[in-house]
């Protein structure tokens, strides 16, 4: 078969090379000359002699599901920040980042924004307000709380705004608090519930007049969600009220450009409210046009599912037996053998599977065109180092 290294080989897309033929393995090394469009130019191909091989890209016209695995320091982060990096580029998508460490601020530099994250109570469904304040929903406090949230969002149903792409009014956490308080409920019951409230008040997360999730990255700009020092029930419910909201906006057509959500430490989003928004994302977020990438260092802390519904996997080095066994559910027949054996071992160093050929690839991701502020501290670089 012909060598084709003048061509970006593109992930994602049935017909990868992007010439209308059959798909052309990548292999050697050569100048790229093209690059299809919407196509994430994410890096190289890695030859035997560890020399860049053809280019490599992910396909953006289509949505995806995807992962990027690897332990600490072998970056997965960076890999996220070079994705986003190249949406940002693309036309008719747009990048959105969770970003737990507060390492992806760089992207301003690609004209990204760095968003405070504040999303509107309504966002969070009733039901799942007791777990989200770590009460008992068949307890006294936890029941009343969610009655009250239910309430007080059918009361404000009424008042939505005459903007088709607004969402409709919420409640303050001051009204849910209020209605609390009047509430018929034991003394005891109000106070629990109207402590756990005053608790979430303080996350600092939640107001009623939040900009509508359908306004994230509406113009394709990057659009950095800063949970550095979030407590995490406040971080999930910030990753619930966007995930859905990403959704919801597409399903009703209040959003033109096509949403990528790359979430980073994306395992502690899979163990509390964000789980069911973003398994809705894995499942059916591709039909109204929603790409999810999950990044972890703890492949085996996300759920299976998470794994078996993308079509995009993108590994760099995992030693934990547990994590690799994680990575091999993609039960893909080409990726068998001894799997660890396979991940590369240098920084920035990957295999890439692409469920669209049934192919895996070792490859090297490109540099960042905007900083990276993930370096680990170095002790020689500190002001008293001398
Ligand atoms: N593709 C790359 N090209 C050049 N340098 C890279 C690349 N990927 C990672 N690096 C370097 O490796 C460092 C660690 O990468 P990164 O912060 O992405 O790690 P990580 O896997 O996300 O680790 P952690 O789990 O600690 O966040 C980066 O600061 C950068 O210096």
């Amino acid at each position: 078969m012909p060598v084709r290294s003048d061509r970006v080989y593109v992930l994602g897309r049935d017909d990868a090379d992007g010439d209308g033929d059959e798909p052309t393995p990548p292999a050697g090394s050569g100048p790229a000359d093209s690059c299809p469009p919407h196509t994430a130019r994410i890096g190289s191909f890695l030859a035997r002699d560890g020399s860049a091989g053809a280019p490599l890209g992910v396909d953006l016209d289509r949505p995806h599901a995807g992962v990027v695995f690897g332990k600490r320091g072998t970056g997965k982060s960076y890999t996220l920040g070079v994705l986003a990096e190249e949406i940002a580029d693309a036309r008719g998508v747009a990048p959105i980042v969770v970003d737990p460490m507060g390492v992806f601020g760089g992207l301003t530099a690609a004209g990204g924004r760095v968003v405070e994250p504040a999303v509107r109570p309504a966002s969070i469904p009733p039901s799942a307000w007791p777990e989200l304040l770590g009460l008992d929903p068949a307890s006294g406090p936890g029941s009343l709380v969610w009655r009250v949230v239910a309430d007080a969002v059918e009361d404000g149903r009424g008042d939505a705004v005459d903007d088709p792409a607004d969402e409709p009014s919420s409640p303050s956490l001051a009204t849910l608090r209020e209605a609390v308080a009047a509430a018929d409920a034991p003394a005891a019951t109000r106070r629990a519930a109207a402590n756990h409230l005053r608790l979430a008040s303080s996350w600092g997360v939640f107001d009623a007049d939040s900009p509508p999730v359908s306004s994230l990255a509406a113009d394709g700009n990057p659009a950095v969600l800063d949970l550095a020092g979030v407590p995490d029930a406040a971080s999930a419910a910030v990753v619930r009220a966007v995930a859905r909201g990403l959704y919801d906006a597409r399903v009703a057509g209040d959003r033109s450009r096509l949403p990528w959500l790359l979430v980073d430490e994306a395992h502690a989003f899979f163990d509390g409210v964000a789980d069911p928004a973003l398994r809705t994302l894995l499942t059916r977020g591709r039909a109204p046009g929603v790409s999810l990438v999950c990044a972890t260092q703890r492949p085996a802390a996300l759920p299976s599912v998470a794994v078996s519904q993308s079509d995009l996997l993108v590994s760099h080095r995992l030693t934990a037996e547990r994590d690799v066994n994680r990575l091999a559910e993609a039960e893909a027949t080409y990726l068998g053998g001894d799997l660890s054996s396979r991940l590369p071992e240098g920084v920035g160093e990957a295999l890439v599977v692409d469920d669209a050929t049934e192919t895996a690839h070792t490859v090297r991701v490109r540099e960042r065109r905007t900083p990276h502020e993930g370096e680990s501290p170095r002790a020689s670089r500190s002001f008293d180092a001398t």
